[in-house]
């Protein structure tokens, strides 16, 4: 157990106060310093070394996409298979190595996350767009993942009690599985890469580790944090690349032994099936972890704080641009309360700041690429054929940065195409039910199931929706964003994923595969 180490028990990371001086100065010199580090380039590094590619993935500012924030390379199939090599070969000695000293990369590898905060923050925000705070929590949610897993590890690392037999010795405990490919999405590069990362790794496997290509210089940055912490060469080997290029070879390769995934639906099911093939000469069924979507709820009935509700929803929908899985996409508001509830979020939601993530008020950053800004504004567009646009503005020029104001449609019909699809930007549908039966009908009316909130002060019905609200994570009375590491374990039911649970108590065991040894005297 952690207390053999002399660990403290796990307690987050808290955030930044950014009312504090002291703090803005320091990250104004990190974004100077890291500014002038702007537009280096980064090579993959497999077995521990650096391996030069032929093309490159020339990462940019979204505030400013004529910012070039790195270059890194950019494998191929060949590249790939060198990194599957490494890794295989690494897990010859990384699955024999105790697992207290694997946890101890994880604490070395939080420590050393730590004391970089400030430089990671200032990368969070060139190349993620991310405002101050969100920034912060990500890299507050990275360190999080970090000490948790540590922990976790040492809890499972003697497995699990059986009921005892006469005459026998009866053990049951968990072994490394193999080779993992990781593949991560943008929108939370430092935490999700660092949290899937470290989950295969302390359980005893090797990994290929692929970053989003939007946000691959962050993806480099963990790389070189866990070679910091002292993580022997090939256990974790960093292989950018486009998904569309090495995706498809990585995740059918018959080295690959599992695959934690986080993404979108569509590169989630595809992955799924594709895994589900046996290649020739593998050895075994491949897992697959795959965290994907939302098109989350909030519903407000008429006993709720209406004043916290609009908070709420404004604070889920629009923190980070709305490009959150997390966030609320859809507010079901009950009649009676309707018009009251949604005057009450446009006042809000006009007075949020929205420009480039220069200064910690600015609460709406830029949207992460070109074309997901095509896609968002395709979305707006839709939504003026199919409901009201009551809040928003045409996107603007986007060579200036990719940025959309918050946007509110109302008088949606709950099976239109914005009140169904994903959307990913700042874009907010409202829609109207006649009693709370209604709400948590239409709320459960998607094929996603990942967050969900009832605003209310009726006992009863949040018991109901306790139970019936279909998602993995469910909200009473507060935003839908944000869960906590250890607090809140994360992932969603349905097509949102295979629910796997990031930083809660079952993760790690994803990660591995039981055995139960019998000795007979
Ligand atoms: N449920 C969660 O925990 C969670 C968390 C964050 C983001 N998300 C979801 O992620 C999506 C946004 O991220 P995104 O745009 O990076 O998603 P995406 O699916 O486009 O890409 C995710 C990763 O998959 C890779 N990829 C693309 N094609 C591939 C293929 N054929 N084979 C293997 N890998 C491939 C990409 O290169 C990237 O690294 C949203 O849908 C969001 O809801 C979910
Ligand atoms: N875990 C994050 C969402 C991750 C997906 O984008 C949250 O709870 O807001």
């Amino acid at each position: 157990m952690s207390k053999e180490m002399g660990l403290t028990p796990f307690r987050n990371e808290p955030y930044l106060d950014w009312s504090d001086e002291g703090n803005v100065g320091k990250l104004r010199a990190a974004l100077e310093k890291v500014g002038g580090e702007l537009g280096g380039s980064y090579p993959l590094i497999i077995g521990g070394k650096p391996v030069e590619t032929e093309g490159e993935i020339v990462s940019e500012n979204p505030a400013k996409p004529s910012q070039v924030v790195g270059r890194v390379g950019r494998a191929t199939e060949r590249e790939a298979g060198m990194a599957l090599d490494a890794a295989t070969r690494a897990f010859e000695f990384w699955r024999n190595t105790p697992p207290e000293a694997r946890s101890r990369i994880l604490l070395r590898a939080a420590a050393v996350m730590r004391r970089r905060r400030f430089e990671m923050i200032a990368w969070e925000i060139y190349e993620g767009g991310k405002p101050w705070a969100e920034a912060d929590a990500q890299i507050a949610e990275a360190i999080d993942f970090l000490e948790y897993y540590a922990r976790e590890m040492l809890r499972l690392k003697d497995g699990k009690p059986v009921a005892p037999f006469p005459g026998e010795e009866n053990r049951y405990f968990y072994q490394p599985l193999g080779v993992g490919v990781i593949i991560a999405p943008w929108n939370f590069p430092t935490a999700i890469l660092t949290g899937m990362s470290s989950a295969a790794i302390v359980t005893g496997n090797t990994i290929v580790m692929k970053p989003s290509e939007y946000t691959s210089v962050i993806g480099a940055k963990v790389a070189e944090i866990f070679e910091e912490a002292g993580l022997p060469a090939g256990v974790l080997n960093f292989c950018a690349g486009y998904g569309s290029e090495i995706g498809d070879y990585l995740v059918e390769d018959a080295r690959t032994r599992f695959i934690s995934f986080t993404g979108s639906m569509k590169t989630g099911l595809r992955i799924n099936e594709r895994a589900a093939r046996t290649a020739p000469g593998q050895r075994w069924i491949k897992r697959v972890l795959a965290e994907m979507g939302g098109k989350d709820a909030i519903v407000v009935d008429e006993t709720a704080d209406l004043e916290a509700a609009a908070e709420g929803i404004a604070v889920s929908a629009y923190g980070y641009a709305g490009q959150k899985c997390s966030a609320c996409s859809r507010a079901i508001l009950q009649e009676d309360i309707h018009d009251e509830v949604l005057g009450r979020i446009l006042e809000r939601a006009k007075a949020l700041r929205v420009g480039p993530p220069g200064s910690p008020e600015v609460f709406v950053g830029p949207l992460i690429s070109r074309p997901q800004f095509e896609k968002v504004a395709g979305y707006i567009e839709v939504g003026k054929e199919e409901a009201e646009r009551v809040l928003g503005e045409d996107p603007g020029d986007p060579e200036e940065g990719y940025f959309v104001s918050p946007t509110v449609f109302a008088g949606a019909d709950p099976r239109s195409r914005i009140a169904q699809e994903e959307i990913f930007g700042p874009v907010l549908t409202v829609l109207k039910a006649r009693d709370f039966d209604e709400a948590l009908r239409i709320a459960n009316d998607s094929p996603y199931g990942l967050t969900g909130g009832v605003y209310s002060r009726d006992r009863e019905r949040l018991e109901r929706a306790r139970h019936e609200f279909r998602a993995g994570n469910l909200y009473f009375n507060r935003k839908i964003t944000g869960a906590l590491v250890g607090v809140q374990p994360f992932g969603g039911f349905d097509l949102s994923g295979t629910n796997a649970k990031a930083g809660g108590p079952d993760y790690l065991t994803l990660h591995m595969q039981a055995k139960s040894v019998a000795e007979r005297f």
